[in-house]
């Protein structure tokens, strides 16, 4: 039975401030909810996302009330071993609020994999690869720092795939900084670019050119997320690759997507789908559709990166890698081991459940009071 729902916020400080075309962070809140059941097993799940309510719909506070007043109540009482049917109760009850959805779906199935003693990717379709390609962003704003903090991680091998945050700028001078970073990393890596929705079609079309004869491999989000009509036409007007991220709120959004042909790789995100089998319905669409794969992140923290990567180890292709760097852009660990970043790849987790352990001590250090 399920019977106690907790929603904690933390907030933690990024290693150096983070700038986005919609959001400059300095700290992230993460937002991390606990299931307790009357077995007294316990799973976790997570519900971070950027910048407030600058990325999107739903906020740190507003997921913290609402789960708590509105979606734990449909939930405590009901079997916790039933998963499905009580994320079908909160699915046919609850309008939007897909990334607390994806927190206490997480949850649930963490607890429920527990309680099996099977990694969480066994009850997703079972894993294809045990390490994930992980990208790092490059965001510090400044280009030479830029270029430095690549060759650090490169050094490192920790990561070999940089995407960079633009669209903050005039498209000439973000172009600029690309591809002056492009030119000192050498084609052995690659570079690629997230617009976060900030050009218009016509600031794309001369952005996407010079980016794409200066070698840059990916173009996420370059124009809004609504604006379907215009990505297709830029998915068709240009070789290189386009991603969509802000557009696919889950299945219904990679249908229509898929059938508009606006994109050539979508971006998966577990919390932005509304969970875990969501996702995976977004994956199931792209690879029907010849649409690429990578997986996606809103800079969560080790509960939400490791309930990811649980299931970016089960698609069969995952052509375009990861981001699941969230927690190395923090200052502090929650969990009481940290994931394993090795050979530029994120190591899967091999325990039950997400894999991962919340430390309580720390996690009350870095609570909101
Ligand atoms: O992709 C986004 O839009 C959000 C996020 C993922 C990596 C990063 O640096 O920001
Ligand atoms: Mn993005």
């Amino acid at each position: 039975m399920i019977e106690h729902i907790e929603v904690i916020l933390a907030e933690v400080p990024t290693i150096r401030p983070h700038k986005l075309s919609v959001a400059t962070m300095n700290t992230q809140t993460l937002v991390l909810v606990r299931v307790q059941c009357a077995d007294g097993i316990e799973g976790w799940g997570e519900a971070t996302t950027i910048g407030g309510l600058n990325y999107g719909e739903e906020s740190p506070d507003s997921i913290k009330v609402n789960i708590e007043r509105h979606i734990a109540p449909l939930l405590l009482g009901m079997e916790a071993s039933a998963v499905a049917q009580a994320m079908s109760r909160v699915r046919n009850t609850i309008q939007g609020n897909r990334f607390a959805k994806c927190a206490l779906e997480t949850a649930l199935l963490d607890a429920q994999a527990r309680r099996l003693n099977l990694p969480l990717s066994e009850l997703l379709g079972g894993r294809v690869r045990d390490a994930l390609p992980v990208a790092w962003t490059l965001a510090s704003g400044d280009t030479a720092k830029d270029i430095a903090e690549a060759e650090r991680m490169l050094e490192l091998r920790r990561h070999r795939i940089f995407k960079l945050k633009i669209g903050a700028r005039a498209v000439a001078d973000d172009v600029a900084h690309v591809l002056a970073i492009k030119r000192a990393l050498g084609d052995a890596v690659s570079v690629r670019v997230d617009v976060n929705q900030a050009w218009s079609e016509l600031e794309a079309m001369r952005g996407i050119a010079a980016l794409e004869a200066g070698g840059i491999d990916l173009i996420e989000q370059p124009v809004r997320a609504e604006d379907r009509a215009a990505m297709a036409r830029l998915a068709q007007r240009f070789a290189v690759p386009l991603m969509a991220d802000e557009a696919l709120h889950g299945p219904q959004d990679a249908m229509t997507m898929a059938q508009a042909e606006a994109a050539d790789v979508f971006a998966v995100k577990i919390t932005q789908s509304g969970g875990l089998m969501p996702a995976a319905q977004v994956a199931t669409v792209a690879q029907l559709s010849g649409i690429a794969l990578y997986g996606g992140t809103m800079l969560e923290g080790g509960v939400g990166t490791a309930a990811s990567a649980q299931l970016f180890s089960t698609f069969g292709e995952l052509a375009f890698g990861t981001e699941l760097f969230g927690p190395l852009l923090l200052t502090e660990e929650v969990l009481r081991t940290p994931l394993v970043y090795r050979d530029f790849m994120l190591q899967l987790p091999t325990g039950p459940g997400t894999g991962v352990v919340v430390d309580l001590e720390k996690l009350q250090r870095l609570r909101r009071k």
